[in-house]
């Protein structure tokens, strides 16, 4: 991925030699400090190339996660410094943490909630564009077998999967998204009668027998609720990590805890928690109200152990889009929201990074202890 750098004063031109130009980059890949980059970004780049020729700097990078908002903001800082055209040239080294046997899939991230309704399946297929936009190859997989609500999020309601060789199904393409569901095989009616073992047979197979294209992520689009289906896919999927969305409100909030512990009990790293419809901006006056109580996230966050990757408003766009089959990234992506989301996205991406990758400093401590 090619990110250019831009720049527009028209300072005095200073003309810097080779090593200089060198120097001064190495210096601020080394010095940004972010949410995720707390040790800067150059600690963690497995390769840095550079080539000059004239105004034209291409700086090659090979980063662990999706970054690709944050390198832009880098880019064009570099440009500005060193008044040329700085490219950056992203490669994404993203490892699978688990090992497991499904093909052409790397790290399988489970999105779920204790309780039904607080936006799980919305923020899955925002978090699932907006790592997309970050840089990551991303697919996702519905497997609320009883209420699948993907397809129509996806703009994909009765569309069906083909098969190139009568064995494995080819999932859908949702703009870029690898897309499976129950909901693309059967009509909602069929499998709401279903029981607990012939749902789960349906969503292995669905996770097995789907031709995944090369994903650096999938993301599982977990039923709401903490019960025996819950439980039995968090144990038996090669899941990763979990991240538990809820809304702010205290009967959510007590039941994303009871997300977390669950993950705990089937040892699920939880990467943290996602505070959907968190509060509300008035559009005539752009007040902030916080409609279902605030502080709640962080609280839960601080109480279990993980941290708030991030909060999401209360918005009329979001509900729009999800019922029409769309995303706000893909349909307004220098927006307030879609900003948002790929905010929570990189959180995501990094803490998976920094807790479970070896060749995260943190985890190469945890290690060595
Ligand atoms: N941040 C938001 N702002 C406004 N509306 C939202 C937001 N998040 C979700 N919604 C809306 O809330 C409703 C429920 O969302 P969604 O279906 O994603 O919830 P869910 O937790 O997956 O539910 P379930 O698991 O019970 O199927 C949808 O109509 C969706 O458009």
């Amino acid at each position: 991925m090619k990110l250019f750098g831009k720049f527009f004063s028209s300072k005095a031109e200073t003309v810097l030699n080779s090593d200089e130009i060198k120097q001064l980059i190495e210096d601020t890949l080394t010095g940004y400090r972010s949410d995720i980059f707390p040790e800067g970004i150059l600690p963690l780049c497995t390769g840095f190339s550079l080539a000059r020729e004239g105004k034209e700097i291409t700086v090659g990078l090979t980063v662990p996660f999706p970054c690709s908002f944050e390198l832009a903001q880098v880019a064009d800082k570099l440009s500005e410094a060193l008044q040329a055209n700085v490219t950056f040239d992203i490669q994404l080294q993203i490892q699978p943490v688990r090992s497991h046997d499904i093909a052409n899939v790397g790290n399988i991230i489970a999105i779920a909630s204790g309780k039904g309704g607080v936006g799980k399946s919305t923020t899955t297929v925002n978090l699932a564009y907006a790592l997309m936009a970050e840089g990551a190859k991303v697919g996702i997989l519905d497997a609320d077998i009883y209420g699948p609500s993907i397809p129509t999020m996806l703009g994909l309601k009765n569309e069906k999967p083909t098969s190139k060789d009568g064995k494995l199904m080819t999932p859908l393409d949702a703009q870029g998204l690898d897309a499976m569901s129950i909901g693309f095989l059967v009509p909602d009616e069929e499998a709401t009668v279903w029981r607990g073992p012939m749902a789960s047979s349906a969503f292995n197979q669905l996770l097995n027998e789907t031709d995944w294209s090369d994903l650096d992520y999938l993301l599982i689009d977990m039923p709401p609720g903490t019960g025996d289906i819950q439980l039995t896919l968090a144990q038996k999927v090669p899941v990763a990590a979990a991240v538990v969305v809820t809304t702010p409100q205290d009967i959510a909030l007590a039941d994303a805890a009871k997300g977390i512990i669950m993950f705990d009990k089937v040892q699920v790293p939880v990467l943290g928690v996602v505070e959907n419809m968190s509060y509300h901006l008035c559009q005539h006056c752009g007040e902030k109200s916080h409609l279902f109580g605030q502080g709640g996230g962080e609280d839960i966050a601080a109480n279990y152990q993980t941290r708030l990757l991030g909060q999401l408003p209360l918005d009329i766009a979001i509900r729009q889009d999800a019922d029409l089959g769309k995303s706000e990234i893909i349909e307004n992506s220098a927006g307030e929201i879609a900003l948002l989301y790929r905010k929570i996205a990189r959180n995501m991406a990094a803490q998976l990074f920094y807790q479970l990758d070896s060749r995260s400093p943190d985890t190469a401590e945890i290690i060595t202890r």
